[in-house]
């Protein structure tokens, strides 16, 4: 990303849409530097986002929404399988709750309850930053990431009406899997709700087999950067016959001779890719469905309550043990700052002496005096009341965003959409 020095440097507040008025009380999160959130999020550890604090709070409540990442290529269909599932869900009276992530697409066909669009203006972006599309998506996400605490917050309330939350992903797959917001806005969610990573793949193009080893070693590499389940999605099937997909990805012989019977250039390097990685990728969870006609969606459904165990009883103790290495850490980080501390005093002067009660070691034994207790239990109580405006506000301006995307739904698709609910 294009860093500019300090002077060029904008507020945040012109160029995220909205959170002006949403979160009025927050006040020093709207006026940091675009620097100063992008810096936030390069540290690029769950710990570095305060959506990340929060799971430490919340262990051992992990009761769903299932959350289902939709990543991919661009035109893999992401777009038409996330409308199909949503299509499926709401037919069996659990209409998903739809998050969309890609702040340059177009009008999604499904609702949305939450729209990165509510909030960042994309276009600003690139016009302020200077920054092409991908800079701008990476840009917007970034600025996203540093909200996501309270979208984490909107989907915990959601957890007694929605049994699903959607989450559709930009089309430029690098920018969301390796981006720093990318990794926040994933950790957070692992670490409280049963999440899926959902690699959608188009059969089309995967017929040539270089194509279909860069892909397996993609989803290869995002099992493992993700440390989620992840199923390979094989999409498309109506326009091909899928079971030479189904072979290579089961079969390295199979592959290899499709292979060699093209003569490439890069075949050699292929083979060999496809036969270090082949014990990892034929172990992944794959299907094949149709965003089209809804072929495979039983598959489909099947291989995510599949993912969703295997969350429970593999990813979710790793998570968890992931969060208490960070608490550790924060702790001892603390810990070091308040013993440099104490010793700064003690060299800079007499500490002890600035004490109203003398004889108190710096920093440790300190009684608050009771006339401050009450003082501090009042700010407390404000500082709560502010956070739950904040929180209340954010959701008004995404609902008022919601309704007047559900009412143009309802316009565009008639009574079929009567069942959709946009709100957030
Ligand atoms: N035949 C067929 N075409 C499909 C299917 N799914 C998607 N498409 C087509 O593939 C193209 C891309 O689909 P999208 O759903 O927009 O793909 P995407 O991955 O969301 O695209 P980006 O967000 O731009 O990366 C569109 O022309 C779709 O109509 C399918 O199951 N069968």
């Amino acid at each position: 990303m294009d860093v500019k020095p300090d002077s060029e440097r904008m507020d945040i507040g012109d160029v995220v849409e909205n959170v002006d008025t949403a979160a009025t009380s927050n006040q020093n999160s709207q006026t940091a530097k675009i620097g100063d959130s992008t810096e936030s999020t390069s540290e690029a550890g769950p710990s570095s986002a305060s959506a990340s604090e929060e799971p430490m709070e919340d262990e051992g409540d992990h009761n769903g929404p299932i959350v289902m990442i939709m990543v991919g290529m661009a035109a893999s269909g992401k777009t038409s399988l996330t409308q199909r599932i949503t299509s499926e869900l709401m037919r069996k009276g659990t209409p998903p709750y739809i998050i969309n992530l890609d702040p340059a697409c177009l009008d999604p066909p499904y609702p949305v309850n939450i729209d990165i669009r509510d909030v960042v203006k994309y276009k600003k972006v690139m016009e302020v930053y200077n920054l092409g599309p991908n800079g701008a998506i990476v840009t917007s996400l970034n600025l996203f990431a540093t909200k996501f605490d309270e979208v984490i917050n909107i989907i915990k309330q959601k957890r007694k009406t929605h049994q699903y939350v959607l989450i559709d992903t930009p089309g430029q797959i690098e920018v969301f899997m390796w981006s720093a917001s990318g990794s926040i806005i994933t950790e957070s969610l692992a670490a409280l709700f049963p999440t899926v990573m959902i690699y959608v793949t188009d059969l089309i193009s995967n017929v040539n087999p270089i194509t279909f080893i860069s892909n397996m070693t993609y989803a290869c590499s995002m099992l493992y950067k993700s440390k989620l389940p992840l199923i390979v999605t094989l999409n498309k099937c109506d326009a091909i016959d899928p079971t030479f997909a189904k072979e290579w990805i089961t079969d390295f012989d199979a592959f290899d001779s499709a292979l060699q019977s093209r003569e490439e250039y890069t075949s050699n390097l292929a083979s060999s890719l496809a036969l270090g990685l082949e014990e990892f990728y034929n172990k992944i969870e794959h299907v094949v469905v149709s965003a089209y006609d809804g072929f495979g969606m039983d598959d489909f459904h099947n291989a995510v309550q599949k993912s969703v165990n295997e969350y429970e009883t593999v990813y979710k103790p790793m998570y968890q043990k992931l969060v208490e290495e960070k608490k550790a850490k924060t702790m001892k980080k603390q810990k070091q700052q308040l013993g440099k501390l104490k010793k700064d005093l003690h060299t800079s002067g007499d500490a002890d002496s600035c004490f109203v009660v003398p004889g108190r070691d710096a920093g440790t034994g300190m009684t608050l005096r009771l006339d401050n207790e009450s003082d501090s239990s009042t700010d407390d109580e404000d500082a709560n009341v502010k956070e739950e405006n904040e929180e209340e506000s954010f959701s008004q301006v995404l609902n008022k965003e919601a309704t007047r995307r559900s009412e143009k739904y309802t316009d565009d698709q008639g009574q079929g959409a009567s069942g959709a609910s946009s709100k957030i």
